[in-house]
């Protein structure tokens, strides 16, 4: 068993800094979790090689790394540049196009057919995640003018944003199934969906894939006004949340993303599903082999306000210190990991929140593991487990020991990747004695010795011939 010191889990993107088997080696050595691959870029068949050299470095490491689908969705972007990058100057005239042209800094390609429709004159429009802004000054047909209000360098595909504004797509679109379908005959059962917009496009997706016969996990992307809006319902309907900071800054207000951030890990929090916060945690890290101080604090403070995983995009996809950057998330989070121990900070918060809640047995077991965390000398707490829920559960208080758990499920054990302070374990064969397989484990593993303390969750069927959920703990002194 291989624990490492941070609790909190790390997400890679992965693309050309990256998909070498080298650098995707060290990356999983130095705590990558989660590799996610973004399908807005690269081919399928490039995916497809990645894939392999993560699942054959997983298993030659022995490391759990789980990959994340990342579905490209209706976003826009803009098409290719015949030189790159170009510079947009302030004040300039641009021009916005569906046709099919290369690139200039003066007429720039546009893969989204309608536009024209889209936008009115005096509105802002937004490329590459808002460093550049422009404003509409003209439609002709298929051919949006405009004027640069905030210059900077631009390169193909990069994205498109128009705020507030009809888009005409559905959020899973064609290509998107498309993708589902090659990823799910690869084996991938974690999607991230971008652009989401209510519980019905998780509905959609999954029913989709259980019509295939396949049961995914679903991280909703929270990066538009109306994702804000139907927040309950999309948490609710989901299996993950996404807090997508990259285009979420610029389709609401910037100055609102910290407190939309706040809310949002605390609502999925309470329904113990695992959150990322991703966009720009390293950003200048791209470049420079240090981060700013703004950075480090802002990683630390996503994991104060309860995020389960921080999430690296352009750092370790096209920036220069993809394997340093995982370095310095991890001492980050180890540090902060190591004042919420002190302080206790959020385990309060979190059960005065949960008795406001509508609560069950299994609410009552994980706060009982909990308490029971604060006052005896516990070394683990291990949890069986079919579907996740119970470390799930246990994990929502943010402990400050391992919640190790064992599942005869490999797909659980994958998406508990994502969950903040969970080990999993794929147990192959059926199990009778959850207590002997998990202590004899832990004993080899060498991490648990004679008069050590372990806490174990177990589920005793119910008197009404029903499997029950978990409903029992037992306090067990290794011998
Ligand atoms: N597989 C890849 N191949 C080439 N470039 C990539 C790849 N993955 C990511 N990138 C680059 O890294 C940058 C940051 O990655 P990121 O995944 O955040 O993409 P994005 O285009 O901003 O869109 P999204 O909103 O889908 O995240 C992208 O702008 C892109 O230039
Ligand atoms: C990750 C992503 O899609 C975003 O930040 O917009
Ligand atoms: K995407
Ligand atoms: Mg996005």
């Amino acid at each position: 068993m291989h624990l490492s010191e941070n609790k909190t889990k790390i997400v890679c993107t992965i693309g050309p800094a990256s998909s070498s088997e080298d650098v995707l080696r060290e990356l999983i050595l130095s705590g990558m979790n989660v590799a996610r691959l973004n399908f807005s870029h690269g081919d399928l068949e490039d995916q497809r090689k990645v894939i392999k050299r993560i699942r054959a470095l997983s298993s030659e490491l022995n490391r759990v790394v789980t990959i994340l689908a990342d579905l490209p969705g209706p976003k826009m972007r803009v098409g290719s540049f015949s030189e790159e990058p170009v510079f947009l100057k302030k004040g300039e005239k641009v021009t916005l196009t569906t046709k099919d042209v290369a690139g200039t800094e003066s007429l720039i390609p546009v893969n989204y057919q309608r536009l024209s429709e889209s936008i009115d004159v005096g509105k802002p429009l937004y490329l590459n995640d808002g460093f550049i802004q422009l404003e509409c000054t003209d439609i002709q047909g298929d051919y949006v003018h405009c004027e640069v209000v905030v210059g900077g360098p631009l390169s193909s595909n990069k994205g498109l944003n128009i705020p507030g504004s009809a888009l005409f797509i559905d959020p899973i679109t064609g290509r998107d199934l498309e993708i589902v379908d090659f990823a799910l005959e690869e084996g991938l059962h974690v999607f991230g969906v971008s652009f989401v917009e209510s519980g019905e496009d998780i509905r959609k997706l999954r029913a989709y894939a259980a019509d295939k016969g396949k049961k995914i996990f679903i991280v909703a992307k929270i990066e538009r006004e109306a994702a804000v809006r139907n927040i309950n319902e999309i948490i609710r309907e989901s299996d993950g949340i996404m807090i997508a900071r990259g285009d979420l800054g610029v389709e609401i207000p910037i100055e609102n993303v910290p407190v939309v951030q706040k809310d949002i890990t605390h609502k999925a929090n309470l329904l113990s599903k695992p959150v990322i916060t991703a966009t720009q945690m390293l950003e200048s890290m791209v470049e420079n082999i240090r981060p700013t101080r703004a950075e480090a604090t802002d990683v630390a403070n996503a994991i104060i306000d309860g995020t389960d995983a921080v999430m690296l995009s352009a750092e370790t996809a096209v920036g220069k210190y993809p394997v340093e950057t995982v370095k310095m998330m991890v001492q980050i989070a180890i540090s902060t990991e190591e004042w919420r121990s002190k302080t206790k900070e959020g385990i309060e918060l979190m059960k005065r929140a949960l008795r406001r809640m509508h609560l069950g047995v299994e609410d009552m077991i994980s706060m009982q593991v909990n308490d029971a965390l604060q006052v005896l000398e516990i070394k683990y707490v291990v949890t069986p487990t079919v579907s996740g829920k119970t470390p799930r559960n246990i994990s929502r208080f943010r402990p400050d020991r391992w919640i190790l758990a064992f599942s005869r499920y490999a797909n659980t054990c994958e998406q508990l990747a994502l969950q903040y302070a969970v080990y999993p374990t794929y147990v192959k064969d059926g199990v009778d004695d959850w207590e002997a397989l998990a202590t004899g484990h832990l004993k080899r593993s060498g991490i648990v010795g004679t008069g050590d303390m372990i806490i174990l969750t177990q589920g005793q069927p119910s008197g009404r011939g029903r499997p029950g959920g978990t409903n029992l703990l037992k306090f067990i002194d290794i011998e």
